[in-house]
C-alpha cells in the first residue's frame, strides 16, 4: 500500500491507506484470567453479530453468550464491546471480545472469529499501523506506545508516556512549521525577483528563525539522556583477576548469575544483567579480569572486556583490599567516561582506609561476600543514574531514527546558514525544504513507506 506524501499537518489521514481486511488478534498477554480479542475493519460488526447474536450499543460493555457461527456451539460467555468508526483506537470499526483466558477458550473463540468471511489474523503492530495510517497518531507516538508496552522501569514508562502522547511529535511539528514560514520568506524573494528590495529584506527576516531552529536542534542532539533511559546506563565491572567482580555482580543483582571461583581467569565472556535502580534501568556487565592472558580464549575475553569498558557510562574498578593497597589509578585500561574504585573483600580485615588522590569521593569499600557496604554503593549507583538522566523536560530525540532525521535537518540548516548571503533564492529555499523533509520523516508526515515496517515490527501481535 502506498503512503502518499502529505505536505500539511502531521496527523492527517492517508486516504485509502488502511485497506479492507478485518484483522483480529488476542491483545492480552498469555496466562491471564481474562483474554481480550480485538477486531478492526469493516467486518468487525459482522463478527459480533455472528458470535453474540446482536451488536451492542456503541461503547457499552454487554454480557453475551458467544457461539460458533457455523455450528452454533456455545464457546464462552464474555463481555462484548462495539466501537463504530471513526471513534475507535484505529479509526475503523472495532470490536472487542473479553473472554475467559483459558487456552482452549481463546483458541475456540478466535477460531470462530476467523471463520467469519473477511477476517484474518492481525500482524504484529497492525492495529497501531492502522491508527497511524488513519491519522490517529504520528510515528513518534507509535514508537512511544511500543516503548510504553515494553517499559520495565518507571523512568522508561514516564519517557515513553510523554512520547506516546506527542512530546516529540509536537516539537517536530513546531520546528517544521517555523521552517515552512522561513522558507516562505525566502521564496518571497523568488517571486519578487525583479523588485530590488524584497529578497534581501525577506531573507534578513528569515535568518534569526533559522538560527534559532539550528540552536534548538543542536541542543536536542546534544541531549544523550534518552538512550540512557531507554537502554539503561551501562556500568562495567572491571579489575584484575580474582578481585571479586563476578561476586560483586551476583551481590548487586541478588542472583547467582556469574560463576565465581578462586581460580584467576574464571570469567571470559561478558555477562550482562539488567537492574532497576531507583526506577532507572541499569545494565551491569561483568568482564574478564585484565592481565596478560594465558590462552587464546582468555585473550579474546579480555579483548571483549576492554571494548565494553570503553563504551561504559561508568566503570567500577574492583580491587581486592587483601591483595594490597589500592592503585593510584586503574591500570590496564584507557580512561573511561567515569571511574569509581570498589575495594572488595572488606571482610578480610584490610582496606577500608580512605583513598586519596584520583579516587577521592569515588571510592567504596564493600564485601561482596558479607554484603557490607553494598547499600552505600547501590545508593551511589542509583544517584549516578538519576543525575545523568535528570534535568529539564523529557529528552526529545530518544532513538537513532530521531537522531538521524534531526542531524540531517541540521546539516541542511547549516548549509543554508553558511551560504545565507551567497546562495540564490531557489538554492537557499531548497536547503530549508530538505531540512523540513528530514523533520517530516520523523513524525511520518512526509513519505515514510520504507520506514513503516521498521517502526511497526517492534510491536507484538494484538497491538
Ligand atoms: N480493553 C481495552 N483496553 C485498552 C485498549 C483497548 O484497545 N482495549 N487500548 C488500546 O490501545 C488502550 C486504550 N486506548 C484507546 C484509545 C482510543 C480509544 C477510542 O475509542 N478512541 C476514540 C473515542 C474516544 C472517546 O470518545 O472517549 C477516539 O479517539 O475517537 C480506545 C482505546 C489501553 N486499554
Ligand atoms: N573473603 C571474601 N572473598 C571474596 C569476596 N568476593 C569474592 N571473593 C572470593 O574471591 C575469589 C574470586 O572471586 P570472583 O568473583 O570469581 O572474582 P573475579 O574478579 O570475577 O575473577 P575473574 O573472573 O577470574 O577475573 C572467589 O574465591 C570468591 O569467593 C569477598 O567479599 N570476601
Ligand atoms: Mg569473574
Amino acid at each position: 500500500m502506498s503512503v502518499q506524501e502529505k505536505s500539511a499537518a502531521g496527523k492527517g489521514a492517508i486516504a485509502g491507506a488502511a485497506g479492507g481486511d478485518t484483522i483480529a488478534a488476542v491483545s492480552s498477554g498469555r496466562g491471564g484470567a481474562v483474554a481480550v480479542i480485538r477486531l478492526s475493519g469493516p467486518a468487525a460488526g459482522d463478527v459480533v453479530l455472528a458470535l453474540a447474536g446482536r451488536v451492542p450499543e456503541p461503547r457499552r460493555a454487554v454480557l453475551a453468550r458467544l457461539r460458533h457461527p457455523d455450528s452454533g456451539e456455545p464457546l464462552d460467555q464474555g463481555l462484548v464491546l462495539w466501537f463504530p468508526a471513526p471513534r475507535s483506537a484505529t479509526g475503523e470499526d472495532m470490536a472487542e471480545l473479553q473472554i475467559h483466558g483459558g487456552r482452549a477458550v481463546v483458541a475456540a473463540v478466535l477460531g470462530a472469529v476467523l471463520a467469519v468471511p473477511g477476517t484474518r489474523p492481525a500482524q504484529a503492530g497492525e492495529f497501531t499501523r492502522r491508527a497511524f495510517l488513519n491519522g490517529r497518531m504520528d510515528l513518534t507516538e507509535a514508537e512511544g506506545l511500543a516503548d510504553l508496552i515494553g517499559a520495565e522501569t518507571q523512568a522508561q514508562r514516564r519517557l515513553a508516556f510523554s512520547h506516546a502522547f506527542g512530546h516529540l511529535g509536537q516539537r517536530v511539528e513546531d520546528w517544521r512549521h517555523r521552517l515552512v514560514r522561513a522558507m516562505a520568506l525566502v521564496e518571497a524573494g523568488i517571486d519578487f525577483a525583479d523588485e530590488d528590495d524584497v529578497p534581501a529584506e525577506a531573507r534578513a527576516l528569515a535568518r534569526p528563525e533559522v538560527e534559532a531552529l539550528q540552536r534548538e536542534l543542536a541542543q536536542a542532539l546534544g541531549d544523550r539522556r534518552g538512550a540512557m533511559v531507554r537502554e539503561g546506563a551501562l556500568i562495567a565491572i572491571a579489575g584484575l583477576p580474582n578481585a571479586g567482580k563476578s561476586s560483586l555482580i551476583n551481590a548487586l543483582a541478588a542472583r547467582d548469575v556469574a560463576i565465581v571461583s578462586d581460580e584467576p581467569g574464571t570469567t571470559r565472556d561478558l555477562l550482562e544483567v539488567s537492574l532497576d535502580l531507583d526506577g532507572h534501568k541499569v545494565m551491569l556487565v561483568d568482564t574478564a579480569g585484565l592481565r596478560e592472558a594465558e590462552g587464546k580464549v582468555e585473550a579474546e575475553g579480555i579483548r571483549r572486556a576492554r571494548a565494553r569498558i570503553a563504551e561504559a557510562d561508568l566503570v567500577l574498578w574492583v580491587h581486592d583490599v587483601a591483595a594490597g593497597p589500592a592503585p593510584d589509578e586503574a591500570p590496564e585500561m584507557e580512561a573511561p567516561a567515569e571511574l569509581w574504585l570498589v575495594g572488595n573483600k572488606l571482610d578480610r580485615g584490610a582496606g577500608g582506609e580512605s583513598v586519596a588522590g584520583r579516587w577521592a569521593g569515588r571510592s567504596f569499600a564493600v564485601s561482596a561476600r558479607s554484603g557490607e557496604g553494598l547499600d552505600v554503593l547501590t545508593r551511589a549507583l542509583g544517584g549516578f543514574v538519576t543525575d545523568r538522566t535528570a534535568g529539564g523536560e523529557h529528552p526529545a530525540l530518544i532513538r537513532e531514527r530521531h537522531r538521524a532525521s534531526a542531524a540531517e535537518a541540521s546539516a541542511h540548516l547549516g548549509a543554508a546558514l553558511a551560504g545565507w548571503e551567497e546562495l540564490d533564492d531557489a538554492l537557499l529555499a531548497e536547503e530549508l525544504r530538505l531540512a523540513a523533509r528530514a523533520l517530516g520523516r520523523m513524525t511520518g508526515a512526509i513519505g515514510v513507506d520504507d520506514l513503516l515496517d521498521v517502526v511497526f515490527r517492534e510491536f507484538c501481535i494484538g497491538k
